[in-house]
């Protein structure tokens, strides 16, 4: 399972745009609502149909992980999923590839089922922190196997029912702990309290979305006081749910505006939302973009003025390999702090940026918890590598708008969130003027 890679690698020349955009995107369904939505689904008292969901290596391997585990998932050819909830009453192999939503997400769920759950996934998976899903299940008095490194691969020895109750864990290295367990919650005897307790808490933005997604489904949740939070016990409502566009992976395309000069229309920007992509609204604006909500949409300008900025993204460290690319090539230094977490990432990020940066002739440096940035004016043409990374893909994509000859090491690692990433980024260059 840990050689197992979605398609062959695939290098590709990153376009040079050649004038300014006049451009409008429909983005694929947001990842993190779509697999959260699944698993919610699964959990659920009745069916859920969901609609404008996203097609990638991390929802077939969401879909594949909880149809194991005896979840009945119909695809339809229009890109809805109905999802009809069935015991989970059998043991089942998990292949979490490098999903961090399925590998922290499905093991919570897990422990309701009747059998021995085995998760592995790929060779960079086994790398990722997963220490904090495991003592948690432990903690709850669930059996787990590993083999010592307290990371992929494990089993869990689900017995059908699990009691829960308050558990304190650290979530310093990904939010995602913390959202694999309240999404299961509800299904537990007791529901769960659970307690933080640790050096950070990163992504809050997203804990907040687990918590609205359950919300929304009738779930009781609260928040008693900073950084604990409770799931009652309870059923899980099904119906209709609509998966907003992924604000995160609008990301490269407004990036583009900025650096090519020219309008970016994103179709469907919703008007109120808990992904922290929205964050770019405020963020990009202050590295010179201007940006206008419209019903239906939000549109982006830019001038080819890029500046340099001092962030803390711990809110939202999957911006930072699109805040990075644009700090390349900016007119001023930036400073990007707080997501030491990025370390544990697809790649570490924090790594993998600055190298990637440095080898075009740019100036980047890793710190203690981010990156800093200085304007370069040696910028080249080079491979960049991608490190089954999604976002290195696309953070590479963005700097050779401006600076001929980067070649993308393979392209492919867009499916992770984003397959059709390549023709996208070229139907939009297709309409410069
Ligand atoms: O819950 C989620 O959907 C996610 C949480 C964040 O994880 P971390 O807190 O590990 O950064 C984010 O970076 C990831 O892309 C998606
Ligand atoms: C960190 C990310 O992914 P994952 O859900 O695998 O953690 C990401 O998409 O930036």
């Amino acid at each position: 399972m840990t050689s197992k890679t979605y398609s062959q690698p695939e290098r590709w020349l990153a376009p040079v745009a050649s004038g300014p955009l006049d451009a409008s995107v429909e983005l694929p369904g947001s990842k993190s609502l779509n697999n959260r939505e699944l698993v919610l689904s699964a959990l659920a008292k009745e069916p859920t149909l969901l609609t404008g969901t996203l097609t990638s290596r991390d929802s077939s391997l969401m879909i594949d992980a909880l149809r194991s585990l005896g979840t009945q998932i119909d695809v339809d050819t229009d890109g809805s999923v109905l999802v009809t909830p069935k015991p989970f009453d059998r043991s089942a192999t998990i292949d979490c590839g490098l999903a961090g939503t399925v590998m922290r997400f499905v093991p919570p769920v897990s422990v309701l089922a009747n059998g021995d759950i085995k998760f592995d996934g790929d060779e960079g998976a086994r790398r990722r922190p997963m220490h904090t899903t495991i003592n948690s299940l432990r903690a709850l008095g669930v059996a787990v196997s590993d083999e010592g490194a307290a990371a992929l691969p494990f089993t869990v020895h689900g017995t059908g029912k699990v009691a829960g109750g308050e558990i304190t864990i650290d979530a310093s290295a990904s939010s995602q702990f913390v959202s694999g367990l309240l999404l299961a919650a509800a299904r537990y005897e007791n529901g769960l309290t659970l307690r933080h307790e640790g050096e950070h808490l990163p992504s809050m933005p997203h804990i907040e979305m687990t918590l609205d997604c359950l919300q929304k489904r009738g779930v009781k949740v609260s928040s008693p006081e900073p950084a604990v939070w409770r799931v009652e016990p309870g059923e899980i409502s099904g119906g209709t749910v609509a998966i907003e566009p992924d604000l995160s992976n609008a990301g490269p395309f407004l990036a583009a505006a900025m650096v090519a000069g020219g309008k970016v229309f994103i179709q469907g920007w919703p008007e109120s939302t808990t992904q922290v992509g929205d964050e770019f609204d405020g963020i990009l604006q202050q590295m010179g973009a201007k940006i206008t909500r419209h019903v239906g949409g939000l549109e982006i300008s830019g001038t080819g003025a890029i500046h340099g900025l001092d962030i803390d993204l711990s809110i939202g460290g999957e911006l930072t390999p699109v805040i990075a690319a644009l700090a390349a090539i900016a007119d001023s230094p930036t400073v990007i702090r707080g997501v030491a977490h990025l370390r544990g990432h697809e790649t570490d990020r924090l790594a993998a940026l600055a190298a990637e940066i440095n080898r075009l002739g740019g100036i980047a440096r890793e710190t203690a918890d981010g990156l800093e940035i200085d304007p370069s004016n040696n910028l080249h043409g080079a491979l960049w590598r991608t490190y089954e990374d999604h976002r290195m893909a696309t953070a590479g994509a963005i700097i050779g708008l401006r600076v001929p000859g980067i070649e993308i090491e393979d392209i492919t690692t867009t499916s992770k969130t984003m397959p059709n990433f390549a023709s996208m980024w070229m139907s939009m260059l297709g309409t410069q003027a």
